[in-house]
């Protein structure tokens, strides 16, 4: 005899149009298998997403409890191939609206753990008294923490795209990253596959590449093919390692400077501000939209 499938009470959810399905499990009582990830993330068979953000107390969860000192709920996140990654900018501000649209959580700014340790978001303007409508959950910042990079100007790995072979600049935002500042959007061709890599020791978990233009002064715009997601309509910590990177070859350095580096960053999906201040701390500032909410089937 097959097992009956589960239904799950699910929502949908962007930041930017980076999208993601919501699964509130506050207790920690689904097995969330990647093929299961998998499937809700396929746009075809599934709900469809860039990714899943499981909703779980942060006790609740073995994976969560090292990371957790002072946050209450943990940002199980998943990639869209059931993967898992240590961070995503926009799905923590897409949690965080989630968590207060529901009233898990009554305070303006509060923290919220994941992989990459604990990230403060912060509601702003309308957004902090809890306004904006069912599903706009207004303008949020997350603090991201420091951007990991080598020292001084210079690419330090390879990217290559169709006959392209560029110079990038790591960049761990918690997750990994590589920068590579291009003439247009489009020298990065379909996005179909990954880029490559070099050296390949550089990144053995695989990373997310953004490719970058100028737009005016601390202005840019990206796009990004995600580790585990493909090319996807925005990314979080990639905006955050585009800005970073750009600072460094502007010759900006807030630490070193003792001003913050702003820069505008526009995705596809619409447009993201990132400050790195002096104590290197970045800030990541963007909507979060609640889109639907249901149940699904989940595949026994
Ligand atoms: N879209 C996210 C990043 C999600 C994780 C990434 N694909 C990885 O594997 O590291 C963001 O907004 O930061």
């Amino acid at each position: 005899m097959t097992a009956a499938p589960q239904p799950v009470p699910f929502l949908k959810g962007h930041g930017t149009e980076n999208d993601f399905v919501i699964i509130p499990d506050p207790e920690g009582r689904l097995e969330l298998s990647a093929e299961t990830v998998a499937w809700l993330c396929d746009r075809r068979a599934g709900i469809g997403a860039d990714g899943v953000l499981r909703v779980v107390r942060s006790a609740a969860d073995p994976a969560a409890r090292e990371q957790a000192a002072g946050a209450e709920w943990f940002m199980d996140y998943r990639n869209a191939d059931g993967s898992i990654a240590e961070m995503c900018g926009n799905g923590a501000r897409v949690f965080a609206h989630y968590l207060r649209r529901a009233g898990l959580v009554k305070d303006a700014e509060f923290a919220v753990a994941t992989r990459a340790g604990l990230r403060r978001v912060r509601f702003t303007g309308a957004a902090a008294g809890g306004g904006g409508d069912a599903g706009d959950g207004g303008e949020i910042v997350v603090d991201m923490g420091r951007a990991g990079l080598p020292a001084g100007p210079e690419p330090s790995v390879t990217v290559t795209v169709g006959s392209l072979s560029l110079p990038a600049r790591h960049v761990d935002m918690g997750n990994p990253h590589a920068v590579a500042f291009v003439d247009r959007l489009e020298d990065a061709g379909r996005l179909l596959d990954p880029p490559g890599l070099a050296p390949a020791e550089a990144y053995p978990a695989g990373a997310n590449v953004e490719f970058a233009v100028d737009r005016g002064p601390r202005h840019l715009a990206l796009r990004v093919h995600e580790r585990g997601s493909g090319e996807t309509r925005s990314c979080g910590t990639g905006a955050c390692a585009v800005a970073v990177a750009a600072a460094r070859r502007d010759g900006l350095d807030p630490a070193a400077d003792g001003r913050p580096a702003e820069y505008l960053v526009d995705v596809p999906g619409g447009r993201l501000r990132v400050t790195e201040a002096p104590d290197g701390t970045v800030t990541l500032a963007g909507p979060a939209v609640i889109v639907a909410e249901g149940t699904v089937h989940l595949p026994a």
